[in-house]
């Protein structure tokens, strides 16, 4: 059944979205009012957001088995995938928010001692951006919702969540473990729909930060719109991530490499942002790794059918371009031996995991973001003629694998290649690093999440500078009348002097002859004791 031949999904009706775009500035206006009553805001705002963290923990939690089942259902999800990458990744992004929030909304000191700052107190601290709109892609469509919907409520934030129709079954899950988890009227709204529905919500313009995960064509859409109103965003979006097999790699280790590449090449059916799109292989290693492709394909897939449970393309289209480019490729295709791959592999949107050696940068496989269980193998001979094809075609990344054992090799190539993150030795398990920033660069979207980094995108940074009153003589030089003597002791008070010369070399100056003249005074001293000594 297609997900969306039978509409299980109801979309949100457009007049009703408006209704819940103000419900979500109403409630965070109303929350601050609230607070703003408190003796100490700050304790009470830490308290209700944990508490609101605790409650979406709970509610994930109590219907993690329906969420599993409603992924399956979507798209034949693995349930091995889903509680592996998505539902167990996402509740403890949840309980590590909690666990570090006191901390995050600390406000840290900020210490000047130039003149006009010197005698007052400077604090910066992270205050909530307001009402945010977190939009979410298909592939992890419990995970790329919710945790970014948590780093926005750590952030004491009102969302308005707009979950992927491409899987109904499961938006209709989320929303209502959101509507049941009994958190306050308006903190958490959900917008069900596509298209139509998240082009009202962008073109609203009332959001005090967007959140979106999915295609660059799209996120093009989302930052033209957001530009529009000057809402700042955060893009995570995809591309083809490339992976390299050097000249430097050893051969010992490529059977382990091909199966780390393999999980991220072929799990989830390719249908990871993060996937290994690509393999680049040096012509001294290429026959031993298309070799071990083989042997690992049929390791991993013995007997591959429509009934193995290998999570299937999302829908028909992505089901048909891929076999469109399958069908087109002019390389060496390598799928696993025993595959019994029926007719209804359309109808059930079923790709085998698939190897294309052979190929050259203009194969159909290589024109845009496979984002399915395909893996075009190309060989080179040269690195930098192979990192300028990259720059050509696909700069910057959301990542690149390198499997080398060489630093200078590897330095190489990380400097003139960009990216969002890099792996060295394995594929994709980066996006769980705790704490680490998950984020693209150019072509791959800006802004970053993951652990406090969360926290922070989805938080404001104010400074708050608190000047006394007593120290006025100090800065009575900027008020009118001005005259020569003000301007030279504005000079005096504000302007640092170089320590370098014109031509950039460090010039000796007062802390250098402290310095030389501390360590004079230090030698004699030992000269002095050691000659009392003797
Ligand atoms: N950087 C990251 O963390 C991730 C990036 N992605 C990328 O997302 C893509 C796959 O996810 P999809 O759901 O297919 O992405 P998509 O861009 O088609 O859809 C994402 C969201 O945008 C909405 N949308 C789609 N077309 C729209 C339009 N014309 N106007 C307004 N809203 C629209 C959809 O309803 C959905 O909620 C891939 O390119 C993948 O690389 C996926 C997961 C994570
Ligand atoms: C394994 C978790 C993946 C998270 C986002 C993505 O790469 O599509």
């Amino acid at each position: 059944m297609s997900n969306t031949d039978c509409k299980i999904l109801r979309y949100t009706d457009l007049s009703e979205i408006d209704q819940k775009i103000q419900a979500s500035k109403d409630c965070f206006f109303d929350k601050q009012l609230k607070l703003s009553h408190e003796s100490d805001p700050r304790k009470k705002d830490l308290q209700f957001r944990q508490l609101q963290l605790k409650k979406l923990y709970y509610a994930v939690k109590d219907h993690e088995e329906e969420l599993i089942d409603a992924m399956y259902q979507d798209f034949h999800r693995t349930k091995l995938e889903s509680v592996a990458n998505e539902t167990t990744k996402l509740l403890n992004d949840i309980l590590h928010l909690i666990e570090i929030l006191p901390k995050m909304m600390k406000p840290r000191k900020v210490s000047d001692c130039s003149p006009p700052f010197m005698f007052g107190k400077i604090i910066v601290e992270k205050i909530s951006r307001g009402s945010v709109l977190v939009i979410a892609p298909f592939n992890f469509p419990v995970l790329l919702a919710l945790s970014p919907l948590a780093a926005a409520l750590s952030a004491g934030n009102a969302i308005v969540l707009k979950p992927s129709e491409l899987t109904p079954r499961t938006a209709i899950t989320m929303e209502k473990l959101l509507t049941t988890a009994g958190f306050p009227r308006g903190l958490i709204e959900v917008v069900q729909g596509g298209k139509d529905e998240t082009t009202r919500l962008l073109d609203c313009g009332k959001f005090d930060m967007i959140f979106y995960t999915g295609s660059p064509r799209v996120g093009s859409i989302v930052a033209e719109k957001a530009g529009k109103s000057l809402t700042p965003c955060v893009l995570e979006l995809g591309g083809k991530s490339p992976t390299f097999i050097t000249e430097n790699f050893k051969a010992s280790n490529i059977k382990t490499a091909i199966k780390r590449i393999f999980c991220g090449a072929f799990g989830n059916s390719g249908q990871i942002c993060v996937s290994p799109d690509y393999l680049l292989v040096h012509k001294s290693m290429y026959l031993e790794v298309v070799k071990e492709c083989e042997s690992v394909l049929n390791e991993f897939y013995p007997d591959f059918s429509t009934e193995t449970d290998f999570t299937r393309m999302i829908h028909k289209d992505a089901y048909e371009n891929t076999m469109e480019k399958l069908n087109s490729t002019r390389g060496t295709k390598i799928s696993p031996v025993k595959s019994s791959i029926g007719s209804d592999a359309a109808s059930l949107h079923v790709v085998p995991p698939t190897v294309v050696y052979d190929i050259d940068w203009n194969d159909p496989l290589m024109k845009q973001e496979n984002f399915a269980p395909v893996l075009p193998i190309i060989e080179y001979d040269n690195l930098d003629e192979t990192i300028n094809e990259i720059l050509k075609k696909h700069d910057t990344p959301l990542v690149q694998y390198i499997f080398s054992d060489n630093q200078t090799e590897i330095n190489h190539i990380l400097t003139r290649l960009r990216s969002g993150g890099c792996v060295i030795g394995d594929t994709v398990v980066h996006v769980a690093i705790t704490d680490a920033p998950f984020g693209g660069i150019g072509n791959s979207g800006y802004g970053k999440y993951g652990g406090f980094h969360g926290f922070d995108a989805f938080s404001h940074e104010r400074t708050i500078f608190n000047q006394p009153y007593w120290n006025d003589f100090t800065l009575s030089m900027r008020y009118p009348p001005n005259n020569e003597r003000k301007e030279k002791l504005l000079r005096f008070a504000l302007e640092r002097k170089p320590w370098f010369d014109r031509n950039g070399d460090n010039k000796w100056g007062l802390r250098q002859y402290l310095s030389l003249s501390a360590l004079v005074v230090l030698i004699s001293g030992i000269c002095a004791c050691c000659s009392s000594l003797f």
